[in-house]
C-alpha cells in the first residue's frame, strides 16, 4: 500500500474527473473581490465500532494529496510543479481514517452511499436505519467548503461479509483499533488523520463513552 514510485506533479489547468478549480469573483459592500476555489463533491465518512470486541474499525490508506502537501523535503520548482524522489517516505502520506467516500452517485441518499461505503471499505454489512448522525461540518473552508456529514455505527463480529479493502483498483488496509489508543490519538501531532476522525472519537468519547 504504501510502495509509492515515480511520482510527478504537475498543473491541473482546467480540472478534472474529480477537482475542478474555479475564481470565484464578488463585491463586498461594493468591494470588488475575488476568491480561488476547488469545486467538489460533498462526502459521508462513518466511525464504526465493534461492540463484540470493544474496537474501532478504521481504514489506513496512501492518500497523494496529504503526501504532496505534508511531506518534508519536496522541492517544488513551480507553485504546481515538483518532481519526488523516493527519498520521500511514502509513509508520510498514509492517514488513519474512518471509512467514507465521495456523494458522486445521483438518487442515493447519504445514508445508502454511507452503507455501501462501509461494505466495500471494511466488509461490514450495516443497515440505514441503523445509523447515528454525528453532524454536517464543511470541509477546507478557505479552498473548498463542501458538506461532509458524519455518521456512527455499531457492529458485531458476525456482521462481517469480506475482508473489505475497496473496490477496483483502491488499496485500504482495515485496521481495528483499541479504545484506550484511540484516545491517546486525540491531540497526537504525529497521528496523519482528517478532521473528522478527530471528531468522530471526541463524539464517541463524549457520547458513548466516558470512561
Ligand atoms: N481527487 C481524486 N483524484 C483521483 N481519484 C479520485 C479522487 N477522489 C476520488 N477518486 C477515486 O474515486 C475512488 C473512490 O473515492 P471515495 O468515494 O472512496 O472517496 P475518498 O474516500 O477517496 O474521499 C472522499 O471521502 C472522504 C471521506 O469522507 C473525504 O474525507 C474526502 O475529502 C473525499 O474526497 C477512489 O479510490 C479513487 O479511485
Amino acid at each position: 500500500m504504501d510502495n509509492i514510485t515515480n511520482v510527478t506533479v504537475k498543473p491541473l489547468d482546467r480540472g478534472g474527473k474529480f477537482v475542478t478549480p474555479i475564481r470565484v469573483d464578488y463585491e463586498q459592500d461594493g468591494k470588488a473581490k475575488f476568491w480561488e476555489a476547488v469545486r467538489v463533491s460533498k462526502s459521508v465518512s462513518c466511525v464504526i465500532f465493534n461492540v463484540s470486541r470493544r474496537k474501532f474499525v478504521c481504514v489506513r490508506q496512501f492518500r497523494p494529496a496529504v503526501y504532496v502537501n505534508g511531506a518534508d523535503g519536496i522541492v517544488w520548482s513551480e507553485p504546481d510543479v515538483a518532481n519526488i524522489g523516493p527519498e520521500i517516505s511514502a509513509k508520510s502520506g498514509v492517514t488513519w481514517e474512518f471509512c467514507g467516500g465521495i456523494c458522486d452517485k445521483p438518487g442515493l441518499s447519504l445514508e445508502q452511499i454511507c452503507v455501501e461505503e462501509v461494505l466495500e471499505e471494511t466488509g461490514y454489512a450495516v443497515k440505514a436505519e441503523s445509523l447515528v448522525k454525528i453532524g454536517t461540518s464543511r470541509c477546507h473552508v478557505g479552498v473548498a467548503g463542501e458538506a461532509q456529514t458524519v455518521y456512527y455505527v455499531e457492529v458485531t463480529d458476525d456482521m462481517r461479509r469480506g475482508p473489505g479493502g475497496g473496490i477496483d483498483e483502491e488499496m485500504i488496509d482495515v485496521v481495528e483499533l483499541g479504545v484506550d489508543e484511540a484516545k491517546s490519538m486525540l491531540g497526537d501531532d504525529t497521528v496523519v488523520a482528517p478532521t473528522d476522525f478527530f471528531w468522530g472519537l471526541s463524539w464517541f468519547f463524549l457520547n458513548k463513552n466516558q470512561a
